[in-house]
Order: structure tokens, then C-alpha cells, then sequence
């Protein structure tokens, strides 16, 4: 991966109270979005809030565009991040979307008014409304417009589906292909919703139980592993590192799961076995297999 780097994290560590998150090494490329998916509590929005720096590591360096800072993000950098947090702005309650955005217009120089009036409208969010008043949706909706309206550099998301409704959560995916194409802009998002992952991520990362398991691109991970349903004696086979489980369904008949489709390949012209059914892995089971401790092999 030799292309310029969003964001570099080189051994960054947050103690929590009841988990270590961390040590998180990654290498984020521009112009690509990343997805952290992960189980709840497994450190994903503590990595965002250390990404946007309302939260300091204990240890560890981070860089942005490769500057790295030491206290406060400098202005300079902060005015390329916007950041859709899970807990909005406490500072915004009391005032309305116009009011809250002509602000956010003062910190961030690109900051696109047209586009910001074209996504309220589409989103229809009420203008006039207290922010604190709003739907948790509404509220939503009027955050991802400010935050794609800032024409940010770098676009932190955490967990964007929260509160939409289906149709509007498709319309943003949308609003954010289009940002892709129009702008070099890199977004990291913290989700569990699969679809997202499918639609938007170039690379996901895995994080588990506060540790970063890796970091894959996603393209990759489509058709690398297969369930097998094989009958005959599968024992010249056990020793293959291409073989993840081999489960016994009844004598002689047995699920396998196995990585690489030329492996695949030799089972089905295989002499003593008979192969009865294949078929890919999902997204969200080859993700499972990685948290057991089945790395894919190309990351
Ligand atoms: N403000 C806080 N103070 C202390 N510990 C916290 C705080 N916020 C989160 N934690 C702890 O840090 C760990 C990671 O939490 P985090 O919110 O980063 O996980 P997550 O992957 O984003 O979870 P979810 O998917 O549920 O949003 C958890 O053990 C959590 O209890």
C-alpha cells in the first residue's frame, strides 16, 4: 500500500476501565473508505473519538495527512475532519440547524452552503427547529448534512444508520458514493450493519475485544472461503492448511470449511470423495472465521 496516507496509528493504546484498546496500528490510504466493524463494546468508538482527538491516547502516535500533534488538533488540520459522532453536540442543543451551521461555515473554509440547503431539503429537516427539539433521526440527518457540507477531507462516521429510517439511510449511502466520486475524501466508519459494509467499504477493519485483528480490503474477502458438503473418507485431506473445519454430519458425510477455490477444485476431481454441494462464505462468516483465528490470507 504505497499510496498517500489519511491517517497513520502506530502503536496507539487507550485504557479503559474494563478493556486496553489496543495496541491499534493502522495505515489509512486517501481517497478510500475503511469500515471498523466489530462487536459491541470492542473499542471502535474510542478509536474514532481518538481520531478526532476529544480523546487522548495513553500511548502511541497518530498522524493525520502526516502531521501529527501532541495536544489540540491544530486548526488547520481539524477544518479537513468532520465528525458524525454517536452523541451529538451538547454545545448545539439550543440552537437551530441554521444557526449551528453558520457556525460550523466560520470553522470550515470549504464549507459548502448550496450543498448544505440541497441535503436539508432532501433530508427534510426541519430549519428552524432547536436541535435539541428535533428526532433523533432529524437530528441525524441534519449532522450528516453539515458534515458533508463542510467538504471534508476526512469523514468520521459512527455508526451512521443509527435512528434513520431505511429510505433515508439509502439515500445517504448515496449522498456519500457521490462525495467519493466528486472529492478526494476518505471516510472511516464505525457500523454493524453488513449493508453498509457491502455497499460502501473498500477495506474493513476487524477490531475485537479492543485489539485491531487486521485490516483487509473487502473485495478480497468475497469468495474466500467455502462450505464443502463432501461424502467419502476425508482423512488424506484433515493435514491441508486450505481446510478451516471439517465437521462430521453423519458417517462418511461431512461440512467443510475451506479457504481458496483451487483447493476447491481438487476436492470436486478427487477419486475417493464425492462433492454434494458448495457455496461462498457471507461477509459476516468469513469475518466470524476471523475473529476465531482464520486471518484471510491476502490483506
Ligand atoms: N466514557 C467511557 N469511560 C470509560 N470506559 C468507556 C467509556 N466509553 C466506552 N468505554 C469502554 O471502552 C470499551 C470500548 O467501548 P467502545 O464504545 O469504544 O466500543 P464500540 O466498539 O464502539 O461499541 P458499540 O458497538 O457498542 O458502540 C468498552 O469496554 C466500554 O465499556
Amino acid at each position: 500500500m504505497n499510496e498517500t496516507l489519511a491517517l497513520e496509528l502506530k502503536d496507539v493504546i487507550k485504557k479503559r476501565r474494563r478493556r486496553t484498546i489496543g495496541p491499534v496500528n493502522l495505515q489509512i490510504p486517501q481517497g478510500h473508505i475503511v469500515a471498523l466493524v466489530g462487536s459491541n463494546g470492542s473499542g471502535k468508538s474510542t478509536i474514532l473519538h481518538m481520531l478526532t482527538r476529544s480523546l487522548i491516547p495513553d500511548e502511541g502516535e497518530i498522524r493525520w495527512f502526516g502531521d501529527k500533534s501532541a495536544g489540540d488538533l491544530p486548526q488547520e488540520i481539524r477544518s479537513r475532519i468532520a465528525y458524525v459522532s454517536e452523541n451529538p453536540l451538547v454545545e448545539e442543543n439550543y440552537q437551530t440547524a441554521e444557526q449551528a451551521a453558520s457556525f460550523r461555515a466560520h470553522w470550515y473554509p470549504s464549507w459548502d452552503q448550496k450543498k448544505f440547503e440541497r441535503l436539508m431539503t432532501h433530508f427534510e429537516v426541519p430549519r428552524n427547529e432547536r436541535l435539541n427539539r428535533m428526532s433523533k433521526g432529524e437530528r441525524r440527518k441534519f449532522e450528516v448534512a453539515a458534515a458533508l457540507a463542510a467538504s471534508p477531507k476526512l469523514l468520521i462516521l459512527d455508526e451512521l444508520s443509527s435512528g434513520l429510517d431505511p429510505f433515508i439511510w439509502k439515500d445517504m449511502l448515496t449522498e456519500l458514493q457521490n462525495s467519493m466520486l466528486e472529492e478526494d475524501v476518505t471516510i472511516i466508519m464505525a457500523t454493524h450493519v453488513v449493508e453498509e459494509v457491502r455497499r460502501l467499504a473498500d477495506y474493513i477493519v476487524l477490531v475485537h475485544q479492543g485489539k485491531v485483528l487486521g485490516m483487509a480490503e473487502k473485495d478480497l474477502l468475497y469468495g474466500s472461503c467455502y462450505e464443502v458438503w463432501v461424502r467419502g473418507d476425508v482423512g488424506e485431506w484433515t493435514g491441508r492448511p486450505e481446510l478451516i473445519r471439517c465437521d462430521e454430519d453423519e458417517p462418511l458425510m461431512h461440512k467443510l470449511i475451506v479457504r481458496d477455490e483451487a483447493f476447491m477444485g481438487e476436492l470436486q476431481q478427487s477419486k475417493d470423495l464425492q462433492v454434494l454441494r458448495t457455496r461462498a462464505l457471507e461477509l459476516e462468516e468469513v469475518l466470524q472465521l476471523w475473529i476465531q483465528g482464520h486471518a484471510p490470507e491476502h490483506r
